[in-house]
């Protein structure tokens, strides 16, 4: 009997975390809300039954019960670095030129969007989500992994069983940004000023039943010590993360000159009304991983990458 049940919760839950993959990750959804619910529902039933064969990576795992009375800190081994920024096209053009006569060749450079989010690190032990947290200082961030748990855009379980610690951007999306500040103002609460400061209050909160209700989502930008998996570049590092199951924005692209940079920057300023999240910018990042250790980071940012930041909007007349 056991061994049936077993089986049946294990078939539920590999459908349920396909299923989430392709609406969350994939942004591709293969079933209707009602087929995921309905199955949800019946390993929920099915745990409650037998709670002693719940297994590890079931969603259900996602809305931990404890509320926090503050939060661990963590220790970022490697520090997680701000990003310089330009705020012209002439400026980037400096950039890229004084890092060219640096390393002494003209380079390739990722262009990909600047979420307006909060920064945040994932770290998998053996393809098992284990620890995610904060930006923090820099060197020392906040655990908030009970919170990001809750997100589905996260995999508790990557495709291929590596330990590999990731970085990102933690965003909440633009309507869920209208619909959570509609619902606040009904209920009489402060509204957030724009969905940074939503998803930071989000994301922040002790209680992660409200971190799950918040509709957050996440893009990975950053694979730490690359070399462990035989990545060159800053592209492959995004293919792999895909392959590994996590949310990579699919906007990036590598250019290989400054009209190719400038062209990408007018695509994107001109279409951010049209994405469903909302950038401040763009960055560019030395595509060669091995340019990048070359030239190094200052004490507060990467020499490799720059963020160009688009002017603020105009106000509507
Ligand atoms: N502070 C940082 O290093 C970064 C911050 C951000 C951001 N807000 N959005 C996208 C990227 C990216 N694609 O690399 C980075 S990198």
């Amino acid at each position: 009997m056991e061994a049936q049940v077993r089986q049946e919760m294990q078939a539920l839950i590999s459908k349920l975390n396909t299923w989430s993959q392709e609406y969350y990750v994939n942004d591709q959804p293969t079933v209707e809300d009602y087929v995921y619910d309905e199955a949800y529902a019946k390993l929920l039933k099915l745990e409650a039954d037998y709670p002693d064969l719940k297994q590890a990576d079931s969603p259900t795992n996602r809305v931990g019960g404890k509320v926090l009375d503050g939060f661990a800190k963590v220790d970022h081994e490697i520090p997680m670095l701000s990003l310089g920024d330009v705020f012209s096209k002439a400026e980037l053009a400096e950039f890229t030129q004084k890092l060219a006569e640096n390393v002494g060749q003209d380079l390739a450079y990722n262009c990909e969007l600047k979420i307006d989010g909060l920064a945040i690190s994932l770290t998998y032990e053996k393809g098992k989500f284990i620890k995610g947290s904060t930006r923090g200082n820099g060197l020392i961030g906040e655990d908030i992994t009970e919170n990001l748990k809750t997100i589905k855009a996260i995999p508790l379980t990557l495709k291929e069983p590596v330990s590999v610690e990731v970085r990102g951007e933690c965003y909440m999306p633009k309507d869920s940004f209208v619909k959570l500040n509609q619902a606040r103002e009904q209920e009489g609460l402060p509204v957030f000023a724009n969905p940074r400061n939503a998803a930071a209050g989000s994301l922040r909160q002790l209680d992660s039943k409200i971190t799950a209700q918040r509709n957050l989502s996440v893009f990975l930008y950053y694979v730490m010590e690359p070399e462990k998996f035989g990545i060159t570049t800053q592209a492959q590092a995004l293919k792999q993360m895909q392959a590994w199951g996590l949310k990579v924005d699919e906007h990036a692209h590598l250019a290989t000159s400054q009209a190719e940079i400038d062209a990408y920057i007018d695509q994107y300023h001109d279409q951010r009304q049209e994405l469903a999240y909302e950038i401040d910018g763009i960055v560019l990042k030395a595509n060669d991983l091995t340019t990048q250790k070359i030239v190094g980071n200052t004490v507060k940012v990467p020499r490799w990458a720059i963020a160009y930041k688009f002017p603020p909007d105009e106000e509507e007349t």
